[in-house]
């Protein structure tokens, strides 16, 4: 018994009813057809997730048969779902990967060990936003934030910059990320009808593979470099790249150079755009909410003092508000809008109907997020409400789960929320801002654009002045 859902029409199925934004349609389908519905696109059976409790049941009762990925011709392109922690399916690769970030990568340890790098990354940022203060310039800031995204990932994983604030190879990096995630999202009609995968070579995958190709010459240029002088004779990693290549030359070692890269890979693209969006609208939205930017604000010199200019990763802990901020953001503008996408490896029993075997699954996370049954006054932008209650975003609380949950949840997610808080702390203390251009805050645009991540459709352009 499937879940009901839009009727479809001949052929094409339900694909002319997703629009430019089909995480706010399938939104709106829910309210119709309910938190579990059925769509067709093409001859692909999609299932959509819209609410905390068929979240729960799904990775409760049936994370493992749901835990596979939906893998699209865009991501088959360079070969990237052979090696691709994001996108094999659950397998022993998949888990050794896993295991090799988990251990060596995103533990707390290791977090802790690299937080001085990450700390001298926002001391550039604030340097950065310094000059253009002194000048009265604006900055674009989420350009600004991809930047710094990107040096505190780079600095965590070879050591160096991969941009700097005043070069446009950062709004090169940028603009490849967007569009690889802008064709992945894309529904595409090789995907849709499996019988003419034969065509992806010819179609989707020049664009993207010229995309990939671009992406992948970076990271094999640097692991290149990094073998003319590697010699890890005391056994000691300097940073992620010489964890990787060690593990890499271990004996019996189940880590490939090619997996380096596409985990690599992995990441940058997992890693940069995600952050420096959530970044950018938690700027907007405390910029059309000045009150909010203020409580942040005293918070911050209550806890650090009015001289102390940079905040560090341990002073975290310390501001309950400034993460409240963090978390109503990715509530209200989580990035990854459909988790990255799921199948189903077998039939499965949920909420009273029937997923399946190979049916698409997507948990709509946007939809969730603003749901009216779930959170009080939804599109409200209320840090206030993480204050009252304890939720977290680990994958426990399924009315909250920009990070996904199960088995699949981001292994990126405690890296991603210390970069978050420290690139906002730091901002709102050590700098007062507003909106440029003479917009005044209810002129502000909150539109987005759809890709396997959702951004804000028009850069936010702020000015920092001084405290
Ligand atoms: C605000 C920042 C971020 C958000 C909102 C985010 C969100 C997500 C979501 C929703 C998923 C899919 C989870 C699922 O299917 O249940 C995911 C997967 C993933 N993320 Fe993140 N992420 C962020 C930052 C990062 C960072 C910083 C990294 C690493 C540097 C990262 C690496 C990954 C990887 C490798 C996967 C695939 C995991 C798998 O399939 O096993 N992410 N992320």
């Amino acid at each position: 018994r499937l879940p009901p859902g839009p009727k479809p029409v001949p052929i094409l199925g339900n694909l002319p009813h997703l629009g430019d934004k089909p995480h706010r349609t399938l939104a709106n389908f829910a309210k119709t057809y309910g938190p579990l519905f059925s769509l067709k696109f093409g001859s692909v059976t999609t299932i959509v997730i819209s609410s905390a409790s068929v979240a729960k049941e799904m990775f409760q009762k049936h994370d493992r048969a749901l835990a596979n990925r939906q893998v699209s011709a865009a991501v088959r392109a360079n070969g990237h779902d052979k090696c691709s922690v994001a996108w094999l399916p659950v397998c022993p690769k998949w888990r050794t990967l896993r295991k090799i970030s988990a251990i060596n990568l995103f533990s707390t340890q290791r977090l802790d060990a690299s937080q001085t790098l990450r700390h001298e990354q926002v001391s550039k940022l604030m340097k950065y936003v310094e000059e253009c203060c002194n000048k009265g310039e604006a900055i674009d800031v989420g350009g600004v934030a991809f930047t710094t995204s990107l040096n505190l990932l780079s600095n965590t994983f070879f050591s160096f910059d991969l941009a700097s604030y005043n070069c446009v190879n950062s709004g090169e990096f940028k603009d490849l990320v967007w569009r690889i995630m802008e064709e992945i999202g894309k529904p595409n009609l090789v995907d849709c009808f499996p019988v003419l995968r034969f065509l992806s070579v010819l179609s989707v995958n020049r664009k993207l593979m010229g995309y990939g190709n671009k992406l992948n010459e970076v990271f094999e240029g640097i692991i290149e470099k990094r073998l003319e002088n590697y010699c890890n004779v005391n056994g000691k990693d300097g940073d992620v790249l010489d964890t990787l290549l060690r593990i890499m030359n271990e004996n019996e070692s189940d880590l490939s150079l090619d997996d380096i890269k596409h985990l690599l890979m992995d990441f940058f693209t997992a890693g940069t755009d995600t952050t420096s969006s959530t970044l950018e609208w938690a700027m907007t939205k405390l910029l059309r909410d000045p009150e909010k930017l203020t409580k942040a604000q005293v918070e911050l010199e209550q806890v650090l003092g009015k001289e102390k200019k940079i905040v560090g990763e341990s002073d975290i802990s310390k501001l309950p508000y400034l993460q409240a901020i963090v978390k109503e953001t990715l509530r209200l503008h989580p990035t990854t809008v459909f988790l990255l996408p799921r199948k189903a490896s077998n039939d499965v029993e949920l909420y009273g109907y029937t997923i399946p075997k190979n049916a698409q699954i997507f948990v709509n996370v946007w939809a969730i997020s603003r749901d009216p049954n779930h959170w009080k006054n939804p599109d409200v932008f209320s840090p206030e409400r993480f204050l009252e209650h304890n939720i977290d975003w680990k994958g426990q609380d399924f009315g909250f789960i920009p990070f996904g949950s199960g088995r699949r949840i981001c292994p990126g997610d405690m890296l991603a929320f210390r970069m978050l808080n420290l690139m906002l702390g730091n901002l709102l203390h050590g700098f007062n801002w507003k909106i440029a251009d003479g917009l005044r805050p209810e002129d502000l645009d909150m539109n987005d654009k759809f890709g396997i991540t959702v951004q804000k459709a028009v850069s936010q352009r702020i000015v920092p002045c001084p405290k």
